[in-house]
C-alpha cells in the first residue's frame, strides 16, 4: 500500500516516449505544442486605426479632409499637417498620422473636419509591434492550445501546428453482474455504468475512448481482452476486479500478460484498491468497481497522467482552497476525497459518501482532500478539485 503522494509521485516519474503530429489549426484545441512558437512578424505587422473616424495630422481642431482609408487599402497618404482621411477600424494609418479621432467626437462639413475634443498624440493609433516582436516567444512548447490560443496562432498566419499526440485510452469493465443499460434487468444485475462515467469523463478534457468492453468474472477472458485491448492502447483503463475477492481476477491477468506492477493499494477512501502497472510504453489503470472510487481515481490519478503523456505542462485538476460551510469530522482512518459541492465561495460536504454511490457526486462539482480522522469548525479552509 502506498500513500497519495507516493502514488502521485510513481505517476509522475514514469518514463514517457512522447510522439508528436501536425495537425491542422481548426483541429489541435486542447493539444500541446511540441516546440515553441516565436512570432513571424510584428503584431500588429502595421500601425492601424482602433476607431472608426478620421486619421489626423498634427494636432489641432480643424483639419482638411484630403480621402479615405478602409481595412486592407494597400494606398499611401502623405498628410500635410491640418490634412486628416476618413479612416476605418483596422485600417493602416497613413505615414505621419498624429492621431485617431472617432467620428462620433466630430463634425464635418463638405472637407471640412471639425472635432468637438482636442485630440491625444497617438489616441486610437494601435502600433505595430505593440502586442507581439519578430521573433518574441509567443508560446513554449508544452502549452496547451485554448480557443484564444488557436486564435492567436491562426492570426500569425500558422496553419499546420506541431503537436504532442494525445494517449489512446481502451476501456475494459468487469463483473458478471453487469448488465448494458436499455436491457431488462434480472435479480442481482445492475446497469453497467462506469463506462459511461470514464469515457465521458476522458472526452470532457479532451481524451478519446477508443475500444470499450464488457467482460465477465472469468479469468481467461479478462486475460484475453487486456491482451487485445493493449494491442492498440496506449493507455487501458479496467474498472472492477481489482480487490481480493475470489472472482477479482484483473491483477493476476495482468501480470500474466507481462503488466508491471507500478503500485497497488492506495491509503486513500474511496479508491483504496487502485492499481498502476505499465507494459513497455503501454500503461495500466486498474480503477476499484464502485462507481464513485472509479471515477474519483480517473480525476486524481488517471487524468494528471493522461495530461503527462500528451506532452502538457497542466497536470489534472486544478486545485483550490474554500473555507468550508459547516463542521464536519472525518471519522474515517484514511485521508479523503469527498463529494463536495462548492457554491457562494464555500464548500459543503455533501450527504451520500459511500464508494458506490454516485448521486452526491452527480449533484456536487468537486472532490475536498480531508485527512483521516480530522475535526474541521466552519469556516476552516478545505482543499478542492473542481470536477465540473
Ligand atoms: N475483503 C475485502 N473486500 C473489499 C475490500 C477489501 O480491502 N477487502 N476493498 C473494498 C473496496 S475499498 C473497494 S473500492 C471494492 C473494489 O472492488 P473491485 O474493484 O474488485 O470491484 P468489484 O467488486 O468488481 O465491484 C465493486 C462494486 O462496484 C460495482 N461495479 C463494478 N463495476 C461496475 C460498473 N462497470 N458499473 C457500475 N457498477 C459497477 C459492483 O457491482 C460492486 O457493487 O472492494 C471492496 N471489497
Ligand atoms: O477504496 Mo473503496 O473505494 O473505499 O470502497
Amino acid at each position: 500500500m502506498v500513500t497519495i503522494e507516493e502514488a502521485h509521485k510513481i505517476i509522475k516519474d514514469q518514463k514517457v516516449k512522447l510522439k508528436t503530429e501536425t495537425r491542422k489549426l481548426s483541429d489541435c484545441l486542447g493539444f500541446s505544442i511540441s516546440e515553441d512558437i516565436n512570432a513571424p512578424f510584428d503584431m500588429p505587422s502595421f500601425d492601424n486605426s482602433a476607431m472608426d473616424g478620421y486619421a489626423l495630422c498634427g494636432i489641432s481642431q480643424e483639419y482638411t479632409i484630403i480621402g479615405e482609408v478602409a481595412a486592407g487599402d494597400k494606398k499611401e497618404f502623405e498628410l500635410k499637417n491640418g490634412e486628416a482621411v476618413r479612416i476605418f477600424t483596422g485600417a493602416k494609418v497613413p505615414k505621419d498620422t498624429s492621431a485617431v479621432m472617432m467620428q462620433e467626437k466630430t463634425r464635418v462639413a463638405g472637407n471640412k473636419l471639425t472635432l468637438e475634443q482636442m485630440p491625444k498624440e497617438g489616441q486610437s493609433i494601435r502600433r505595430k509591434g505593440e502586442e507581439l516582436t519578430q521573433g518574441q516567444l509567443v508560446f513554449e512548447k508544452g502549452y496547451s492550445i485554448t480557443p484564444a490560443g488557436i486564435g492567436l496562432i491562426g492570426s500569425l498566419g500558422i496553419q499546420n501546428v506541431e503537436v504532442f499526440r494525445k494517449p489512446l485510452i481502451n476501456l475494459i469493465t468487469t463483473g458478471n453482474e453487469l448488465i448494458e443499460p436499455g436491457k431488462p434487468k434480472a435479480e442481482g444485475q445492475i446497469y453497467e455504468s462506469n463506462s459511461y462515467a470514464l469515457a465521458s469523463a476522458c472526452e470532457q478534457f479532451g481524451f478519446k475512448c477508443g475500444n470499450k468492453k464488457q467482460i465477465e468474472d472469468d479469468f481467461e477472458a479478462i486475460k484475453s481482452g487486456i491482451k487485445k485491448s493493449l494491442e492498440t492502447a496506449d493507455v487501458l483503463i479496467l474498472s472492477g476486479g481489482i480487490s481480493v475477492g475470489d472472482y477479482d481476477f484483473v491483477k493476476q491477468a495482468l501480470e500474466e500478460n507481462g503488466v508491471e506492477e507500478q503500485f497497488y493499494k492506495v491509503f486513500q477512501k474511496p479508491g483504496k484498491p487502485l492499481y498502476f502497472g505499465r507494459k513497455e510504453d503501454k500503461f495500466v489503470f486498474a480503477l476499484p468497481g464502485n462507481p464513485a472510487s472509479s471515477l474519483s481515481c480517473f480525476y486524481v490519478y488517471v487524468l494528471p497522467f493522461l495530461y503527462q503523456l500528451s506532452g502538457s505542462k497542466k497536470n489534472g485538476m486544478e486545485r483550490y482552497s474554500f473555507p468550508i460551510s459547516h463542521d464536519f469530522e472525518n471519522r474515517g482512518d484514511r485521508p479523503s476525497f469527498l463529494k463536495a459541492k462548492i457554491s457562494n465561495g464555500e464548500v459543503e460536504i455533501l450527504d451520500g459518501q459511500g464508494s458506490s454511490m454516485i448521486l452526491s457526486m452527480a449533484q456536487g462539482n468537486a472532490l475536498a482532500f480531508i485527512d483521516a480522522e480530522t475535526s474541521l469548525k466552519k469556516g476552516e479552509q478545505v482543499q478542492c478539485l473542481l470536477i465540473l
